[in-house]
């Protein structure tokens, strides 16, 4: 067992020793193979990295070799290109050059062209200005003309039914006269008076009383009115006018496109045709003989035209008048408030050359524009005057401020009726005189309209003096407690509108002339405002001009 035992024992090292060999023999060849394979491997790899360079390395070469073939040809081309680039852009360079500068002629031709129409236009412009200009100043002329020849034509008209009605009066009274000799001849004749005593049409007798206004004779209407009862009552009219001339007042220096009227506010409704048959009278007067006090000369502006016209409308001459007139002027008596030699100065050489600055006298019927009138230019004071018919004026000479200034005074008449000419009379004044009657208290409360009217009338705003006149009637004894209109209410309502205000007399004179100085300074002022403003302005658009042009050029 023992020895089996040892056997198997060594059996077992011999096998374990053999296993061992085996397991060595195993590690060695399997060694082998590894190392065998790995450098089969490795061979294989660097053969493949072998073959793999050298292809690298040809492809490297062959791209090389295009790359420079490449770079060569980019070579080629850029030089190519370059060469004609140049020449083309040259080229090209040059045209647009040529094309500049041949568009830079035609821009300069094209501003320099500009610049000639917009000097034509600026010239267009300014003439087209000129002509609007112009033809409004024309359009305006003649729409003045226009008023003034209607207001012309109604002056006229009443001027010329005046006339006609005087026509008919004379005619009446010529039949009458003739019926009256006519009868007297046959009673001379009845009784046997010799025909060496009858009154024939060329005797002296009757030749005296045609040369007076036959219509005012009352002593001669007395001594026939019995007689002539039935051959007067053709000319109605003249009977009244035949008392009533008795207390027209000798020479008046109102245009005598009047009336007569009561001393009640608006002696309107009492106007008659008689009034215009001594209207007329006394426009002769007025026209002719004031010439020499009311320094008439020769009037360049359509108003004078006016009284021209209305003068040579005027043919009917009454006779007589011019002594009348010679009698009155010895009677007059200067207030003081009236001193022509240092107020006023008459002078008619000088007052040809000046500007007649025009005031219109407005104002309710009655109020005593014409007395203010009067009193101003004549320094006269009637009682009893006439209601002016149409308009009526007259030229005053002025110091005012130290200058001479000539003043056209245009008299309105006040009645309802002649509103119309009163308005057109507006329109060319450079100021107003706007009468009420202190004692009336309807002539205050029109002074509303009539300034509505001077404002209607003017195209600017024109200097306006408020007068309240007849002051004089506060200090007389008011046994009818009369009521007045207070100076403090003048005042205020002037200033409402801005006007100038002054209480006068037209019977004392007081005020008289200081309300028409104050309101020639005032005249004078706005005037000589208004010319420098019209100058400057054409100052200011004759340098606009000049610049304009000034700028075309440079331009
Ligand atoms: N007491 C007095 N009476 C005056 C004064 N002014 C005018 N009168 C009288 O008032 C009346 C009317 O005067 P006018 O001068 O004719 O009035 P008018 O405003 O011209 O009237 P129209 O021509 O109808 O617009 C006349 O009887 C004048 O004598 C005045 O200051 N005092």
């Amino acid at each position: 067992m023992e020895n089996l035992a040892i056997a198997v024992k060594r059996a077992q090292d011999k096998a374990a020793i053999q296993l061992s060999e085996l397991e060595e023999e195993m590690d060695q060849r399997i060694q082998a193979v590894e190392n065998e394979s790995r450098k089969d491997e490795k061979r294989k790899a660097e053969e493949a990295l072998t073959d793999l360079r050298r292809q690298y390395e040809t492809e490297v070469g062959d791209l090389q070799v295009t790359i420079k073939r490449l770079k060569k040809l980019e070579e080629q081309s850029r030089q190519i290109s370059q060469k004609q680039d140049v020449t083309a852009l040259k080229k090209q360079i040059h045209d647009l050059t040529m094309e500049n500068q041949k568009l830079k002629k035609e821009l300069l031709e094209a501003q320099t062209n500009v610049a000639f129409l917009q000097s034509e236009l600026d010239a267009l412009k300014s003439d087209y200005a000129d002509q609007s200009l112009n033809s409004e100043r024309d359009l305006e002329i003649i729409r003045e003309y226009t008023e003034d020849r209607s207001s012309l034509e109604r002056q006229i008209e009443i001027l010329q039914t005046a006339n006609r009605k005087l026509h008919d009066s004379n005619d009446g009274l010529r039949s009458a006269l003739e019926n009256t000799y006519s009868k007297l001849n046959r009673s001379l004749r009845i009784n046997n008076i010799s025909p060496g005593n009858t009154i024939s049409r060329s005797s002296p007798k009757f030749n005296h009383h045609s040369s007076q206004p036959l219509a005012y004779d009352r002593s001669f209407h007395s001594s026939y009115a019995d007689e002539d009862c039935d051959s007067l009552a053709l000319c109605d009219p003249l009977q009244k006018m035949n008392y009533e001339v008795d207390s027209l007042p000798e020479s008046c220096f109102d245009s005598g496109l009047s009336t007569l009227r009561d001393n009640e506010c608006d002696s309107e409704v009492d106007y008659k045709h008689q009034g215009e048959f001594q209207s007329l009278h006394r426009t002769e007067e007025s026209l002719g003989g004031d010439a020499s006090d009311t320094d008439v000369p020769d009037i360049r502006d359509e108003e004078a035209f006016d009284s021209e016209s209305v003068a040579s409308v005027l043919h009917w001459q009454p006779q007589g008048s011019a002594g009348e007139g010679g009698t009155l002027s010895s009677s007059r008596k200067p207030i003081s408030a009236l001193s022509p030699q240092t107020d006023m100065v008459d002078n008619t050489s000088k007052v040809t050359s000046q500007k007649a600055y025009k005031i219109v006298l407005a104002g309710d019927a009655a109020v005593g524009k014409s007395s203010f009138l009067m009193r101003l230019c004549k320094n006269e004071f009637q009682g009893n005057t006439s209601a002016t018919l149409g308009v009526d004026f007259q030229m005053k000479t002025l110091i005012v401020d130290g200058e001479q200034t000539v003043l056209q005074l245009w008299d309105t008449a006040g009645q309802e009726r002649f509103r119309s000419i009163a308005k057109s009379y507006f329109r060319k004044a450079d100021g107003v005189l706007l009468l009420y009657d202190v004692t009336c208290e309807k002539s205050f409360l029109n002074v509303r309209e009539w300034v509505d009217m001077v404002e209607d009338g003017t195209h600017r705003t024109i200097p306006i003096m408020l007068v309240g006149n007849k002051a004089d009637l506060r200090d007389v004894d008011n046994a009818e407690k009369q009521k007045f209109i207070s100076a403090y209410l003048g005042e205020k309502l002037a200033m409402t509108y801005g006007a100038l205000f002054c209480e006068t007399s037209a019977k004392d004179g007081s005020n008289v002339v200081e309300a028409v100085l104050h309101l020639a300074r005032e005249v004078k002022k706005r005037t000589e405002d208004d010319d420098s403003r019209s100058i400057t302005s054409l100052a200011g658009s004759t340098s606009k001009k000049s610049l304009q042009m000034k700028n075309c050029c440079n331009g």
